[in-house]
C-alpha cells in the first residue's frame, strides 16, 4: 500500500514562504509504520546509536567539567575581593547545544557545551587564560586547544577521551542562578556580540525541540538525514554544505508541515519538499513571525548582503540568523542533485521496489567527473598539521567560487567534504579534492582550454597569508584525471572497476569522456581478443599524448619547504 496523504503533499509555490498551516494532517497507515520501525532498525544496525555505557560516560564527565567551572568561578569570586555571601553565592552553570543537545549525536561524537558566568568573569583572561591552564594541568584533559579568534570563541579539548566543545557566556547577572533561562531574550541583555553568539547555540537548540509537533519522530528522521548526508557526501558547513544544525532545522520545518507524520514519511516528505524548495526562499520554523525577522539580524529587505544568500536556513531564536551563509551556487547544485537521488529512491521504497539501505548507498566521487583537483597539505607535525589543514580546509570555499568566477561560470567545481591522507609519506599529510565539469549545456569549442593558473596562484597567496605559518607547512594543488586520482583515496586501496551505470549514480562526464567509457565496455564484451587489444592500444596511446600536454600532473610532493616557483606544483591549466 502506497502511504497516505494524496494530493495535500503537494507543495503550492505560493506557500512555500512563510507557511504556517501543516500541509497534511492525515496520520500514518500500517505500512508507514511498519517502514518507519524498519529504518529506525537500519539506523541501529548501523551504529548510530551509543552504548548505555558511553552514554553514562558522557554524563559523567559533563558533571566533571560542571563542577570544575564552579570551582574556577569562586575561586575567582574569593581573588577579586567579593564578600564572603558572594563567595558563597559565586556559580557557573553548564548547558549542552548541538547534535547532544537534540538527542541526535552518535558513538563518539563531540559535546558541544556552554558555560554561562557572572558579569565580571570574562572571556578574554578569566576563561582563555586562567580556565585554560586549570584544565591544562588536569591529566584527564588531552588535546586542549583554544580557539579565541573564532567567530564563536571556543576551547576544544578531550575530557577522558570524549571531544569537548566549550563555549564561555558572561550574562549581566552578579549571581548566576542555578536555573537560569538562557531562552529568556533578557539575557541578550548588556552582552558582546561573541556572547550573544555563544548564547544563540542553546537558545536555537531549545527553540527546535519546542517547536517541533513530536521530538522522538523529529530524532529519528533527523539521525537519518544526517546519515544519508555524510554519506551522498553533502555534510560539511565548512566546505558549504550544511552542517548538524541546518540539517536540524529542515527537518524541523517538515515536521511540523506533517505534524501527523512517522519517520519513513518525514524522510520522503524532507526529499519532496527540498526538491521543489526554490531557493532562495529563506526555510523557517513557524513560530518565526514576520514581525520578528523584521528585527533579526538576517533580512534581506535591509541588508543587501543577505540578498546574495543562496540557500537561507533561519535560526528560530533571536537574533534570527542565516545558519547556511557558506552555501554557494555550486555546493547548492550538488545538494539539489542529491535531494534528487533521495526523492527518486524514496518514491522508489514507497513502491516497495527498494529498501532503505538503498538510500544510504555512498555516492561515488571518484567515479562521477574526469577532472579533479588535488589539494595536497603537508605539515611537520600531526599538530601543525591540525592547524594547516583547518586553515585550508576553511578556505577551500573561496577557491571554488574563484574557479567559477575568472571561468565565467563555465567550469563548474564540486568541493567533496573528505579528506584523505597517504601514510606512504614521511611527514604528516592530507589532501582534499574537488570534481571539476564544464557547466551543462555550455558550448566549448574545439580546443578551447581553461587556464586556471591565475586563479590557483592567488588561491595559494592567499592561503600563505596564514598567521601561524610554521616551516614545513606547504599545500600544492594539481590537477589529475580520474585515472589518476592515487590509490590511497580508495578503501581497499585500489580503484574499483567501472561498475555498470548505477541508477543512483550521478555522473558528470563531458560527452567525450561519456564515449570513451562506453566504447570501452562495448569492447570488453567482444569476444575477439585481438581486436580488443587493438582498440585498447589506440586508447592508449591517445592518453599518452595527452598527458605529454600537460604541465606537471599530479606532482611528487615532496615534504620539506621548496624554493621552487608555483609552477611546478600547478593545475595544468590544459583542459579538453
Ligand atoms: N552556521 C551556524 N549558524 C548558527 N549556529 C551554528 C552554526 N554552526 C554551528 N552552530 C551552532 O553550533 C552547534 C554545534 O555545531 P556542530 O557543527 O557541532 O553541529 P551539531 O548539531 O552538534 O552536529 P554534529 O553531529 O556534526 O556535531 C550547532 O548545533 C549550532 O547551534
Ligand atoms: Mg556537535
Amino acid at each position: 500500500m502506497v502511504s497516505s496523504e494524496g494530493s495535500s503533499a503537494l507543495l503550492p509555490q505560493a506557500k512555500q514562504q512563510g507557511v504556517t498551516k501543516p500541509i497534511s494532517v492525515s496520520g500514518p497507515t500500517e505500512t508507514d509504520v511498519q517502514r518507519s520501525l524498519e529504518l529506525e532498525k537500519f539506523l541501529v544496525d548501523a551504529g548510530l546509536y551509543e552504548s548505555k555505557e558511553e552514554a553514562a560516560r558522557r554524563e559523567e564527565v559533563l558533571g566533571r567539567i560542571g563542577q570544575i567551572v564552579k570551582d574556577w568561578v569562586k575561586q575567582l569570586t574569593r581573588l577579586r575581593g567579593y564578600t564572603d555571601q558572594m563567595v558563597e553565592d559565586a556559580n557557573a552553570v553548564i548547558f549542552t547545544f548541538g547534535s547532544y543537545r537534540l538527542g541526535v549525536h552518535g558513538p563518539g561524537a563531540d559535546i558541544d557545551t556552554l558555560c554561562v558566568g557572572p558579569s565580571y568573569v570574562n572571556r578574554d583572561e578569566d576563561f582563555f587564560f586562567i580556565l585554560h591552564n586549570i584544565l591544562e594541568e588536569m591529566e584527564e584533559v588531552t588535546e586542549l586547544q583554544p580557539v579565541p579568534d573564532a567567530h564563536v570563541p571556543v576551547m576544544r579539548f578531550k575530557f577522558d577521551g570524549i571531544s569537548i566543545d566549550l563555549l564561555y557566556a558572561s550574562i549581566s547577572l552578579l549571581v548566576v542562578p542555578e536555573d537560569v533561562d538562557i531562552s529568556d531574550v533578557s539575557v541578550l541583555y548588556n552582552v558582546d556580540e561573541p556572547t550573544v553568539r555563544s548564547l544563540n547555540g542553546c537558545r536555537v537548540a531549545d527553540q527546535i525541540l519546542k517547536l517541533v509537533p513530536n521530538v522522538e519522530h523529529f530524532r529519528t528522521t533527523l539521525r537519518c538525514l544526517k546519515f544519508w548526508a555524510k554519506r551522498r557526501g553533502v555534510y560539511s558547513n565548512v566546505t558549504g554544505f550544511l552542517g548538524g544544525v541546518n540539517w536540524a532545522l529542515l527537518v524541523a520545518r517538515v515536521c511540523q508541515l506533517y505534524p501527523n507524520a512517522v519517520p519513513s514519511m518525514l524522510v520522503s516528505r524532507f526529499f519532496r519538499v527540498y526538491t521543489q524548495w526554490r531557493w532562495p526562499n529563506p526555510v523557517m520554523l513557524c513560530a518565526i513571525e514576520e514581525d520578528e525577522l523584521g528585527f533579526s539580524v538576517w533580512d534581506p529587505r535591509r541588508n543587501p548582503r543577505d540578498r546574495t544568500h543562496h540557500m537561507p536556513i533561519i535560526t528560530p531564536a533571536y537574533p534570527c540568523m542565516n545558519s547556511s551563509y557558506n552555501v554557494s551556487t555550486s555546493t547548492l547544485r550538488v545538494m539539489m542533485e542529491q535531494f534528487q537521488f533521495g526523492n527518486k529512491t524514496c518514491e522508489e521504497i514507497e513502491l516497495n521496489k527498494a529498501q532503505w539501505s538503498a538510500l544510504f548507498e555512498p555516492y561515488f566521487f571518484f567515479e562521477s567527473y574526469k577532472n579533479y583537483l588535488q589539494v595536497d597539505i603537508v605539515a611537520a607535525d600531526v599538530d601543525d598539521l591540525r592547524a594547516w589543514k583547518g586553515w585550508v580546509e576553511s578556505r577551500l570555499r573561496q577557491l571554488t567560487l574563484m574557479i567559477e568566477r575568472d571561468t565565467y561560470g563555465k567550469l563548474q567545481c564540486h568541493p567533496y567534504p573528505h579528506e584523505y591522507v597517504d601514510t606512504s609519506k614521511q611527514c604528516s599529510h592530507c589532501a582534499f579534492f574537488m570534481g571539476l565539469q564544464r557547466k551543462e549545456g555550455e558550448i566549448i569549442e574545439e580546443g578551447q582550454q581553461f587556464d586556471i593558473r591565475g586563479t590557483v596562484d592567488e588561491f595559494r597567496h592567499s592561503i600563505n597569508m596564514y598567521m601561524f605559518w610554521k616551516p614545513g607547512m606547504e599545500i600544492y594543488v594539481s590537477h589529475v584525471r580520474r585515472r589518476q586520482v592515487p590509490s590511497y583515496v580508495f578503501p581497499e586501496g585500489y580503484k574499483r572497476s567501472r561498475p555498470p551505470r548505477l541508477t543512483n549514480q550521478l555522473s558528470h562526464e563531458d560527452g567525450e569522456g561519456c564515449r570513451a567509457g562506453s566504447r570501452e565496455r562495448q569492447f570488453k564484451r567482444k569476444k575477439d581478443p585481438e581486436r580488443v587489444d587493438l582498440r585498447q592500444d589506440k586508447l592508449e596511446k591517445r592518453q599518452s599524448i595527452r598527458q605529454q600536454k600537460e604541465v606537471s600532473v599530479s606532482p611528487e610532493i615532496p615534504c620539506h619547504r621548496s624554493a621552487s616557483t608555483s609552477q611546478e606544483h600547478l593545475v595544468s591549466g590544459l583542459w579538453e
